[in-house]
């Protein structure tokens, strides 16, 4: 006899199923069960498109009645681009829901709950709560603070450089994790880099590979004060992918009518570029996951802004030494060991004989 927690793990596998597809929407599973047995289940695809729990309840049809419906998020109670699940789920006879954490998004935030509470359902709140919350932590980041949430992408070698002393970089990562880099890339609304990576690597900002959602593309952003991006650049081909460069008003006009005319989106910020600053604009824009992939300079900016939700860290067991070898972080640094910031809730893990991986999420005081 499957358990509560049996199907609850089965709607977040579900929902897992759409990752990278539901932005700026959260991921939701929904599944039915009637006497034991599963009448209905459903995943959210795509924002614009039925919920969870209506693709759920429509393949469960008349069997929904009496029955129990679990869901991973808190079913929504306001028309955004679709009708309300809470009006769908009383309209359905289901007797009893079973729901893994509230959704935090202003617009919901336990109402949904009360709704199905007050028309006389049995709810219930929690089950497998940190794994629904794990699951959407770029949607619950998003919705709570307008601001997409941040993953610092590092590859560095053991010793902690990013490129050996004479710049040459390619490549410090195995096939294997530049793999998975090309997945985590797919899964993000956008990548940012530095116009130091532009200049020294060069490089396409693609997820390219297997399996790449067809058409889906994250935006790439370069932050850019004075427009140094050369016009010859890859990532100034926007035939397979948007590139947005955030400058200052210090740049030169022709050069951005230069970009614009290529088909490079330019925006220009007053002052200098500071990260929180443009945080708060690309949340505007829409953008709830932004993959950092330094280099030096830029990981210094977002560390120093505290601007860090989570770490991914390839380190691959090769030593390249050298003073003039730049490391992951450059900037000023922290003057006492005291004030290191300390990643929690930790995972390390061996890729293959050469990499590892560790991630985990800074704890910023
Ligand atoms: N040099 C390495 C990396 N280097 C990352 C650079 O910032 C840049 O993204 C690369 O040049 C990849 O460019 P493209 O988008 O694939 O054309 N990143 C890695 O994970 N491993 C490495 O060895
Ligand atoms: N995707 C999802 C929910 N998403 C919730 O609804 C909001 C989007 O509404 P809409 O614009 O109509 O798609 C989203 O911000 C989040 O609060 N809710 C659910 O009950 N089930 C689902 O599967
Ligand atoms: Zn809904």
């Amino acid at each position: 006899m499957k358990t509560d927690i049996d199907y609850m793990s089965m709607a977040i596998d579900l929902a897992k199923s759409a990752k990278g597809q539901t932005s700026p929407n959260p991921l939701v599973g929904a599944i039915v069960v009637k006497n034991g047995t599963i009448v209905g289940m459903g995943a959210h695809l795509r924002a614009g498109e039925p919920h969870a729990e209506i693709h759920a309840l429509k393949m469960a049809g008349n069997q929904a009645v009496g029955s129990t419906l679990y869901v991973s998020l808190e079913p929504c109670s306001h028309h955004g681009k679709t009708p309300p699940c809470t009006d769908a789920i009383l309209s359905s006879g289901v007797r009893k829901v079973v729901v893994a954490t509230k959704d935090p998004n202003p617009l919901v935030a336990g109402s949904g709950v009360d709704k199905l509470k007050d028309a006389g359902l049995e709810v219930v709140v929690g089950i497998q709560e940190q794994e629904a919350i794990q699951l959407n932590e770029v949607f619950f980041h998003y919705v709570q603070t307008s601001r997409p949430f941040v993953t610092l992408k590092t590859a560095s070698t053991l010793d902690g450089k990013i490129a050996t002393c004479t710049g040459h970089s390619r490549w410090i990562t195995g096939v294997a994790s530049r793999e998975e880099v090309h997945d985590l890339r797919r899964m993000h609304d956008a990548i940012l880099v530095g116009v130091g990576t532009v200049l020294s690597d060069d490089p396409e900002l693609t997820a390219r590979h297997a399996g790449s959602i067809a058409g889906k593309q994250p935006i790439r952003i370069i932050l850019d004060r004075q427009l140094r991006t050369p016009l010859n650049a890859r990532v100034t081909q926007c035939e397979d992918a948007k590139t947005w460069i955030i400058t200052t008003s210090a740049s030169s006009q022709k050069k951005t009518e230069e970009l614009t005319a290529k088909g490079v989106m330019v925006i220009t910020l007053d002052g200098e570029l500071q990260i929180n600053h443009v945080l708060a604009v690309l949340g505007e824009r829409g953008i709830t996951s932004l993959l950092v992939e330094g280099g030096a300079e830029i990981n210094a900016a977002f560390l120093q802004a505290k601007a860090i939700q989570k770490i991914i860290s390839y380190v691959s067991l090769k030593l390249v030494g050298g003073k003039a070898a730049p490391s992951i972080f450059g900037g000023i640094g922290y003057a006492s060991m005291d004030d290191a910031v300390r990643l929690v809730h930790t995972e390390i893990k061996p890729i293959d004989e050469q990499d590892i991986r560790i991630v985990g999420y800074p704890q910023w005081m």
